[in-house]
């Protein structure tokens, strides 16, 4: 479980973050939605410590992120931000197997390497595999970015828009490989997702933002209904109806 309590965060005289309190189950993928400039990215900053921690206490499971050594932390959760600096003349593989530094630290050990090699056939990168970063598209860059994360191997993992650059056929897939991480491996998956439909076809869980506070958790079913919308993002839209999970339509 990943317990979210009472965390403020402000820059300068601007509140960015005020009193967020949430407790997430494991095992899921939770999507975390709400407009431009709710806090979702700075609520994962605070999360994963690349910001400090102002007010308020994280804890993944029994690790409570103000107290947790560097070294246990980088093995309990792992973050994709929105902004990611790659060095191009690395290779796919090479990538990978950064993932896994807190494991072998500079030293891949067999497991390692099978780790790597899963998660290429998992995230079909096989044809990638050997190719230089900067030789990919935005597309296939993200998708290798998100199989590092995945390959740090951590139960809790936090996507900041991971389907950014995806295509419909790669978007899907990457959810439903997450979904089936998740599950199959009790991985919690937090991702912040802008395509609504993405959210409401595969999350266990969603979590609405807006202005720095939590408005809403529950099963998408749930959360997702036209007031939700038009409170969040000021949007008419239509909730129809697709094997008991909703289809949102903007109908503007
Ligand atoms: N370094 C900063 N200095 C000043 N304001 C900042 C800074 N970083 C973020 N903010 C502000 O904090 C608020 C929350 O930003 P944040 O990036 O967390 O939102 P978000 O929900 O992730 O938005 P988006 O969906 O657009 O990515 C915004 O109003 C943003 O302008």
């Amino acid at each position: 479980m990943i317990k979210i309590d009472n965390i403020s965060y402000h820059i300068g005289k601007q509140q960015i973050l005020n009193d967020v309190t949430l407790s997430l189950p494991s095992a899921q993928v939770i999507a975390l939605i709400g407009p431009n400039g709710a806090g979702k990215s700075t609520l994962f900053s605070v999360m994963s410590r690349l910001q400090p921690i102002q007010s308020g206490q994280v804890c993944f499971g029994e690790h409570d992120i103000a107290t947790c050594h560097a070294k246990t932390l980088s093995k309990t959760v792992a973050m994709l931000g929105q902004e990611n600096q790659v060095q191009g003349r690395l290779r796919v593989h090479e990538l990978l197997m950064f993932g896994r530094y807190p494991y072998h630290q500079g030293q891949p050990t067999a497991n390692d390497q099978q780790k790597v090699q899963e998660i290429i056939e998992r995230f079909e990168l096989t044809s990638l595999a050997d190719r230089f970063l900067s030789t990919l598209s935005g597309g296939q860059r993200q998708r290798v970015l998100i199989a590092m994360i995945v390959c740090q191997d951590t139960p809790y993992l936090l996507l900041d828009e991971p389907l950014n650059n995806l295509d419909m056929y790669h978007a899907g897939r990457l959810m439903r490989e997450l979904r089936e991480v998740s599950h199959s491996q009790q991985k919690t998956v937090v991702i912040v997702l802008h395509d609504i439909n993405q959210a409401a076809q595969f999350a266990d869980t969603v979590v609405t933002m807006k202005a720095g506070q939590v408005m809403a958790v529950g099963k998408p079913v749930d959360v997702l209904t036209k007031e939700t919308m038009k409170a969040l993002y000021n949007v008419d839209v239509t909730v129809l109806n697709h094997q008991g999970r909703p289809v949102i339509v903007d109908t503007v």
